[in-house]
């Protein structure tokens, strides 16, 4: 027997931030397909058009916003029962006017923190979770002294940049260390050493789990932990166990070259691109990346660039 294959469609939607960092969302009418949920405000693209006019339509037919500019945030590709859709959901970075529900539909501004309470479409899981994280994250060195990292904690904006511990999940000052995190409201990952995660426990307040390659290979299910999980990612097949496991975010690495792993062949910025392109999960590059390269990364299909001696300066 053939089935018909479902009908597919390319569709652009609004990460619109206000100044106080609440997000804009409609509310999709009942009538429609995922009818009743909050979406990003958005549409479909139509022929020849490019991603940012077709948003740029859409926002002033919708919501009334003039002349809006936007970037590429994050690519999700997805099948639903009756049609498979890509959703480029891009960053509004400029619009004049205040956004008002032009056909009828209910707009509302959330913050963060209320998003997980809200009913999206299915596809949406992966970028309400991507929202969250900062467009950088920082690698703790191995080699810093205790002071120097402390410092360096002091000198990162949490708004911008997350800090993933690394070697010093299992450091004597690592409690010493997450305090200096937590007064800072830096967002932590800690690095799993096993599928059933820190051994000893991971503290209250860490935000994140990150699984190195080899224990992701181990693992069978998403472990138990009530934050964010992440993975290290090398291949194709790392990061469709990762998807598989519903983990939140990758790290996709090495991008290029770089000087501590010199046997590890790069695997360069458009097979990085490809690879992290429409995945339901956050990636972050890394591997010779720097803070300098996140328009790139995003142009990529990732949401943020990770790395270690780049992001302490
Ligand atoms: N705008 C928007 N659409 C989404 C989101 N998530 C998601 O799965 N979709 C799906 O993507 C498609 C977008 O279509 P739409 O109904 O907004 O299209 P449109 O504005 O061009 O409307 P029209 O068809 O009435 O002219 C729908 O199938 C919708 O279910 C989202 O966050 N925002
Ligand atoms: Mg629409």
């Amino acid at each position: 027997m053939t089935t018909e294959p479902t009908p597919a469609i390319t569709v652009v939607a609004a990460i619109i931030r206000g100044e106080d960092g609440r997000i804009c969302l409609s509310k999709r009418p009942d009538n429609k397909h995922q009818g009743g949920r909050w979406e990003f405000p958005g549409g479909k693209v139509e022929g020849g058009e490019r991603l940012s006019d077709a948003l740029a339509r859409e926002l002033h037919e919708e919501l009334g916003m003039e002349d809006s500019l936007s970037s590429p945030f994050m690519t999700i590709a997805h099948q639903y029962p009756d049609l498979h859709v890509t959703l480029h959901f891009r960053d509004v970075t400029a619009w004049r006017g205040v956004p008002e529900g032009r056909e009828g539909q209910q707009v509302e501004w959330f913050t963060l923190e209320q998003l997980p309470g809200l009913t999206f479409p299915a596809a949406n899981q992966p970028v309400v979770t991507a929202i969250t994280l900062p467009p950088l994250l920082a690698i703790a060195p191995d080699a810093f002294s205790l002071e120097q990292l402390l410092d360096g904690i002091k000198r990162l904006d949490p708004l911008r940049t997350g800090l993933y511990l690394r070697s010093w999940t299992h450091h004597p000052a690592r409690d010493t260390v997450l305090e200096a995190c937590a007064a800072e409201g830096l967002k932590v990952w800690l690095r799993a050493d096993s599928p059933q995660g820190v051994a000893g426990g991971i503290p209250e307040g860490v935000f994140g789990l990150h699984l190195p390659g080899t224990v992701l290979a181990d693992c069978d299910a998403r472990p138990d932990f009530g934050g964010l999980v992440s993975a290290a990612c090398h291949d194709q097949q790392a990061l469709d166990k990762a998807v598989s496991l519903g983990l939140d975010s990758a790290l996709l690495s090495p991008v290029n070259p770089t000087a501590t792993h010199p046997d590890q062949s790069a695997l360069g910025w458009e097979k990085a691109g490809q690879w992290a392109t429409g995945l339901p999960l956050a990636c972050y590059m890394l591997g010779g990346v720097g803070p300098e390269d996140i328009s790139r990364a995003r142009e990529h299909g990732a949401v943020g660039v990770a790395g270690i001696r780049a992001f302490w300066s």
